[in-house]
């Protein structure tokens, strides 16, 4: 699976252009993509990065990464996701890095998500939703989703974000209405941010293949 997820990444490359600043996501595909990116280092003006781990790995190429608030709108973000509908919504945050991901996307004019074949499913839900939450309100988020969603809260116990939070993974939901539940589990207090690209989805979705599929 490793080689379409490389094979996605690199045909992303196709959208980098010179000059310019790109927002990068997080996850075993994306560093593909960092990795593609390398021999660019000097043609594009950096980086804006969706997680510690990918900054890392931008810095070891060499790439220099810049804040968002010094960026301001990008032209592109390049980043993997965990489900992908065929109306290009998503799930995401398998990495823990969805709020920082979400605000980059937001930020960004194009977005281009590369997968291989396996993420895509006609409804999101079989992936566990992420939902990224405030440590003191974990046990009434948790509640709260038992009560109006019927899925079923996991704590994802030991894992802390980047942002100093937690993150409770929902199963067992079948998510035919997308844009509702993203709407209804961001209005629940203690609620940082939830793993549904379904209001901001991707543009361009690259599926790996010989040669990628591009959507
Ligand atoms: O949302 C993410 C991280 O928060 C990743 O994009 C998602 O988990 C896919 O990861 P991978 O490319 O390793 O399959």
């Amino acid at each position: 699976m490793s080689e379409a997820k490389r094979l996605a990444a690199v045909k992303a490359i196709d959208y980098v252009e010179d000059g310019m600043i790109v927002g990068v996501g997080t996850g075993s595909t994306v560093a593909y993509f960092i990795d593609a990116l390398a021999p660019w280092r000097d043609r594009i003006a950096g980086a804006v990065s969706s997680s510690e781990q990918s900054t890392a790995r931008l810095k070891l190429h060499g790439i220099e990464v810049i804040d968002l608030n010094t960026a301001g709108t990008l032209s592109l973000y390049v980043d993997g996701a965990d489900e992908c509908d065929p109306h290009k919504r998503l799930i995401k945050g398998g990495g823990a890095a969805l709020t920082r991901e979400k605000i980059i996307a937001e930020a960004s004019k194009t977005f281009v998500c590369i997968i291989d074949a396996s993420k895509q499913v006609p409804i999101l839900g079989k992936f566990p939703l992420p939902v990224e939450v405030i440590p003191m309100a974990r046990s009434l988020v948790a509640r709260e989703i038992l009560r109006t969603t019927g899925g079923q809260p996991v704590w994802r116990d030991g894992i802390v974000t980047d942002n100093g939070n937690v993150i409770l993974d929902i199963h067992n939901l079948s998510i035919v209405d997308p844009v509702g539940i993203e709407r209804e589990l961001n209005q629940l207090p203690g609620v940082v941010s939830v793993g549904l690209f379904a209001r901001r989805p991707a543009d361009v979705v690259i599926v790996g293949a010989e040669p990628p599929i591009v959507l």
